[in-house]
């Protein structure tokens, strides 16, 4: 079955309890995390995981665009994230290990993040290791981009991968998905889709919602 990860990057920050509330029939809640170093942008952080946390029975799903994310992982975690997913070229290969090993030692899923010039190869240190894996489909920083058809090649050979290699394995992509793009993505292979645009910008979110998914 297809999840929908709406991004509130897309929501009214003044509002955000309302916000998470209207989109309730979605899977997870998408928070994006940039610290305008690893990004050229500044968004949320760990107060307001934390004030988001109590409002929703729904997984967050949070994801970091900040760099050296080893230092923070534990406190997301503590925080009240359930996912939290670190982009590969974030840190060495040692220091992303020991940022999965300590979401884990959490008890929470972790992941990890390709941006769209990263091969789909990047992922094979830990194939075996993750919960998930998140191809961006656009550039990370900012909300409400084109979405970027030709990593669908990558998302094609990251699927094939986790399904002789890590079945359970859930596979994302995030940026510029809406109504039109959605079912090449699923088409490809991912079964969880983040939206940002797409679904705060709908007058009918849980139609919007069910339109991803492709029902
Ligand atoms: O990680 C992100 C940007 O770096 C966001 O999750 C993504 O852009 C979602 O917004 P939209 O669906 O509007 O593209
Ligand atoms: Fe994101």
């Amino acid at each position: 079955m297809v999840k929908i990860a709406p991004s509130i990057l897309s929501a009214d920050f003044a509002n955000l309890e309302r916000e998470i509330r209207r989109i309730e029939t979605a899977d997870y809640v998408h928070v994006d995390v940039m610290d305008g170093l690893f990004v050229p942008n500044i968004s949320i952080g760990i107060p307001v995981v934390q004030c988001i946390r109590p409002v929703t029975a729904l997984p967050l799903d949070v994801h970091l665009m900040i760099v050296e994310p080893i230092r923070y992982v534990e406190r997301f975690c503590d925080a009240g994230a359930d996912l939290v997913t670190v982009h590969v070229e974030s840190d060495s290969e040692e220091n992303l290990h020991g940022a999965i090993a300590k979401i884990h030692a959490k008890g929470k899923r972790s992941g990890v993040v390709l941006k769209p010039k990263t091969p789909a190869e990047a992922v094979l240190p830990y194939l075996k290791e993750v919960e998930l894996i998140l191809v961006m489909t656009v550039e990370p920083g900012f909300g409400g981009q084109s979405f970027m058809a030709d990593q669908m090649d990558k998302v094609r050979a990251i699927r094939r991968l986790i399904d002789r290699h890590n079945p359970d394995c859930e596979l994302e992509v995030d940026g510029g998905v809406g109504v039109d793009t959605c079912r090449t993505c699923i088409e490809a292979g991912a079964n969880v889709l983040v939206a940002g645009s797409a679904v705060y910008k709908a007058e009918d979110i849980p139609g919007r919602i069910r339109a991803l998914r492709g029902e």
